[in-house]
């Protein structure tokens, strides 16, 4: 029977997920350098999970700065099936108040300048990318938020900026009219690795603000958003015992699971050693390193 194993990223605000069972904390080295923090692993009502601070425990790693791929890389090393992301939001909408959850669906891309590929030295991949979120961890995850409490909404379509300075007014207002309604600094790439290492991967948002386009507010600022977040983090805490207690007894496979086969362009035989060898937690469903002798 297959098991679920949930990586929860905690962000900002969320450096620890609660009381786990059975937790030991583990430093897992990754060949794509240091993660953001060593990993909590235990059980939550008889589920694994693994939790990793996204920005480290003590919120020394902006957002320009975490390494995304040694954090998913870790994740999966670690053995996790699916990933959790929770992550502070601004809200660009008005029925999106400080203190909601949204689950997020879909995601616009304006980082610039972080590693966004495991793949490309020797090995190239492309991913489908079409809908970044996988949409059965995020509804028993949106449910579960709701049992834990809180006011939730659907379809959060999220701006990811580089930051770490928050949007100007002019930004706000055009991520507005591209559509989107929350807005953060740390989605992308974060949802892309995952894709390439094969784990589904939700988001949880929690607003903490209204960032800058509406008039009758202050502006965003970060001493807010801590304040909001440490309100949230109960919350969000609650919402990953009701999500243990709500995964089915078995996990059915996704068709994200195996991603990759309809992804890698680089013919095997063309595959470089070293990149393999990189890519043995990532692709270990596809790296066999060291084939037994044949004869
Ligand atoms: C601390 S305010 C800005 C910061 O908060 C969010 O982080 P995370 O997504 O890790 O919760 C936002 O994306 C920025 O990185
Ligand atoms: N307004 C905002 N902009 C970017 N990231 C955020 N994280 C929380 N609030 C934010």
């Amino acid at each position: 029977m297959a098991e679920w194993h949930i990586g929860v990223i905690g962000g900002s605000g969320l450096y620890e997920p609660g009381k786990l069972e059975d937790v030991q904390e583990i430093a897992v080295n990754s060949a794509f350098g240091e993660p953001s923090s060593p990993v909590l692993t235990g059980t939550l009502h008889g589920v694994k999970f693994t939790f990793l601070a996204r920005h480290g425990a003590g919120h020394t790693r902006s957002p320009s700065h975490v390494n995304y791929r040694a954090n998913v890389d870790v994740l999966k090393r670690c053995g996790v099936t699916d990933i959790l992301a929770i992550s502070a939001i601004g809200s660009l909408r008005e029925e999106f108040a400080p203190g909601d959850f949204v689950a997020v669906d879909q995601i616009i891309d304006r980082t610039a300048g972080r590693e966004r590929s495991f793949f490309g030295e020797g090995i190239v991949a492309h991913v489908p990318l079409a809908d970044p979120v996988c949409p059965r961890l995020s509804d028993l995850a949106a449910k579960a938020g709701k049992k834990a409490g809180a006011t939730m909404h659907d379809d959060g379509i999220y701006v990811a900026i580089e930051g770490p300075q928050f949007s100007t007014r002019a930004e706000s207002h055009l991520y507005r009219d591209w559509g989107a309604n929350v807005i953060g600094m740390t989605a992308m790439p974060e949802a892309r690795l995952a894709r390439e290492a094969e784990l589904p991967y939700a988001l949880i948002g929690m607003v903490t603000d209204y960032d800058c386009w509406r008039d009758s507010e202050e502006d965003v600022d970060v001493t807010d958003i801590l304040k909001v977040m440490k309100g949230n983090g109960e919350t969000a805490r609650k919402m990953l015992g009701e999500l243990a207690k709500a995964l089915p007894k078995s996990r059915k496979a996704s068709p994200i699971d195996t991603i990759l086969d309809v992804a890698i362009v680089t013919p095997r035989e063309e595959w470089d050693i070293a990149a393999a060898a990189k890519l043995d937690a990532v692709a270990s469903r596809l790296i066999d390193l060291f084939p037994a002798p044949q004869g």
